[in-house]
């Protein structure tokens, strides 16, 4: 595996965390969310982060964070709105691998339908999908690989990504 870590980016539902936690068990390095890492930041969930703090004091957090993740080998999952901050796509490209995990809209309002942890999936449909496509190039910019998942299970994606990080 690549000597420096691998972020894992995408929209909310992507799968990031899910298929990150299991990539990292596969190659015995640690996993690191930023999400939980924000969490632990602020001592409050990232829901009550937004409703008490707001969005801009949550992109400082998580800019902060992922400036201070270790540069050893290690499977990143990041938040949803790493792409909010340029500043985050010059920390992950001069420290790791960037893989951009891709689903369609229609998939991940699938995958999120019961979720209510997540205030900006937690809007209406028109915003979360203006929310969507505004982001959608910026993944791909930032992206220097890209994995489609649409058509994948959690299982799939993993030996996907495994066969991304063998060849970097
Ligand atoms: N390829 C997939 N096949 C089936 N289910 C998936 C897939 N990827 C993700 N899921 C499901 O979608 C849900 C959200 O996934 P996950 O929490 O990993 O997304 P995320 O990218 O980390 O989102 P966020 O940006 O909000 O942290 C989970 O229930 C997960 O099991
Ligand atoms: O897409 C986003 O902006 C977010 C995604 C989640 O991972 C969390 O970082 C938070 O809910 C914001
Ligand atoms: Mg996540």
């Amino acid at each position: 595996m690549t000597v420096r870590p691998v972020y894992l980016i995408g929209f909310m539902g992507s799968g990031k965390s899910s298929v990150g936690k299991m990539c990292a068990g596969q190659l015995s390095v640690p996993f690191i969310d930023t999400d939980t890492l924000v969490e632990q930041k602020a001592q409050q969930s990232i829901s009550d982060i937004f409703a008490e703090q707001g969005e801009d004091r949550f992109r400082d957090i998580e800019t902060a964070v992922l400036q201070n993740i270790s540069r050893e080998p290690s499977i990143i999952a990041t938040g949803g709105g790493i792409v909010e901050r340029e500043r985050n796509q010059k920390i992950m490209d001069e420290n790791g691998v960037v893989i951009y995990l891709h689903a369609d809209f229609a998939t991940i309002a699938n995958r999120l339908q019961v979720d209510s942890s997540r205030p900006l999936w937690n809007q209406d449909l028109q915003k979360r999908h203006a929310l969507y496509e505004q982001r959608l190039p910026v993944y791909r910019r930032w992206g220097q690989h890209v994995i489609e998942t649409d058509d994948k299970g959690l299982e799939e994606t993993v030996q996907t990504i495994m066969n991304v990080i063998k060849q970097v």
